[in-house]
């Protein structure tokens, strides 16, 4: 076993990302004896204290049975229809398969506005999050209905990257028809070598990658963006098949299954990293004595009650500096409330949060793990 390998099974939250090419019986209806065996698999490894986030394709080959058709549709108005329809039988399917093992499952349509629009990002993951907490297992999907050149392109890949750094989740499965990237496409070149390890984001992987199936269009491609997308929160990802006995099982114990794609760094350092390159700060927030204190001395999260005064203007999830009463600033983070709230709250204890505003979000202003120290 290699080192990642050791560490990526001691990852306590996996997203896995099932895909058409798999799931779907040639693009007509769901595979529903392999989607129970993923489900099964899944529910062992919430039994050995695994979180689990999983991204599904699926909707528009249940759909297209669903209706009647003989193909899968061409026009992107009858793809996101087809697709609408079919949602309805995938969630089903999960629905009754965890039901088994008295697991809750969610739906969670979304689409990549969603996630790059700093707010909704917020709120995507301030609700998956509750899920997790909730114990719920989240079934993401692409939001087909609005969503054209995902559907178009048949590419839940990049969705998947994209939910594993909303979650921050160490590790992501990416689950295909073929037992990982290959040094060329397996189904053109019989002489095509499995990669089993790689550095995600390494441009040379690019080369050796094809398109996809007429399903499941994006291919490798999409995979390895995929991947590299979520090497930026610092998740590793794994692309293996999903045929493989016990596949999930395997990579969660550690198994050296598939392609690894590893991240140059630990998903908090890569958070930390990402804040103390963002330049803009919209705000400041004078604390008190013993919120300096805390935060350099005890790296605590920051709560209103340290807080003085309020300085300048911003939203939920912007970033602003933290000053001691001299004006010297010691720290900058993501702020939980927007400046009007913070006004309200500030010196006061979260207890209170409720009662200020109506309503209660985070009991850190700011929390530890999006604070640095400067
Ligand atoms: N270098 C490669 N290694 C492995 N598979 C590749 C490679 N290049 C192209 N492919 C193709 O990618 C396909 C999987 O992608 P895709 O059809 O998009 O699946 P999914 O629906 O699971 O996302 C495989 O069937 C394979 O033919
Ligand atoms: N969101 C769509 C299709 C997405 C899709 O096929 O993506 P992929 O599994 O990456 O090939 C669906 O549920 O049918």
């Amino acid at each position: 076993m290699t080192n990642t390998r050791t560490k990526l099974s001691n990852s306590r939250r996996w997203v896995i990302k099932l895909g058409s090419a798999i799931l779907t019986n040639n693009g007509l209806g769901l595979r529903r004896e392999s989607l129970a065996r993923w489900a099964g698999q899944i529910a062992t490894l919430r039994e050995q204290g695994h979180e689990v986030v999983l991204v599904s394709s699926g909707a528009v080959a249940e759909g297209v049975v669903r209706l009647g058709l003989k193909k899968r549709p061409q026009t992107v108005h009858e793809l996101q229809a087809t697709a609408a329809v079919g949602q309805m039988g995938l969630i089903q399917a999960y629905e009754s398969c965890f039901q088994q093992y008295g697991i809750r499952t969610a739906q969670v349509l979304l689409t990549h506005d969603d996630i790059t629009n700093r707010e909704r990002y917020l709120n995507a993951r301030s609700t998956l999050r509750t899920l997790i907490d909730f114990g719920v297992i989240p079934i993401v999907n692409e939001n087909d209905t609005v969503a054209t050149e995902e559907i178009r392109f048949g590419d839940n890949d990049t969705l998947a990257g994209l939910v594993t750094n909303l979650v921050e989740a160490p590790a992501l499965v990416i689950l295909t028809d073929q037992d990982g990237l290959y040094n060329r496409d397996p189904r053109r070149f019989a002489d095509a070598e499995l990669v089993s390890e790689a550095s995600a984001g390494d441009p040379e992987l690019e080369a050796m990658a094809g398109e996809g199936t007429a399903l499941g269009r994006g291919g490798m491609t999409t995979k390895l963006r995929a991947a590299a997308a979520a090497a930026k929160s610092g998740a590793d990802t794994v692309i293996a098949s999903g045929q493989t006995y016990d596949v999930l099982l395997r990579i969660v114990a550690g198994e050296p299954l598939g392609t690894l794609l590893t991240a140059s760094r630990s998903p908090l350092a890569a958070r930390k990293q990402w804040l103390a390159s963002q330049s803009i700060v919209r705000g400041r927030l004078v604390l008190d004595d013993g919120a300096v204190r805390v935060l350099r001395e005890q790296g605590r999260s920051l709560l209103a009650v340290g807080v003085k005064k309020v300085e300048g203007e911003f939203a939920r999830g912007e970033i602003v500096a933290c000053c001691d009463s001299a004006g010297r600033d010691i720290a900058r983070g993501l702020v939980n409330y927007d400046a009007a709230e913070t006004r309200l709250i500030m010196g006061q204890p979260s207890s209170r949060y409720a009662e200020l505003l109506g309503y209660v979000d985070e009991p850190e202003l700011i929390h530890r793990d999006n604070l640095i120290i400067v």
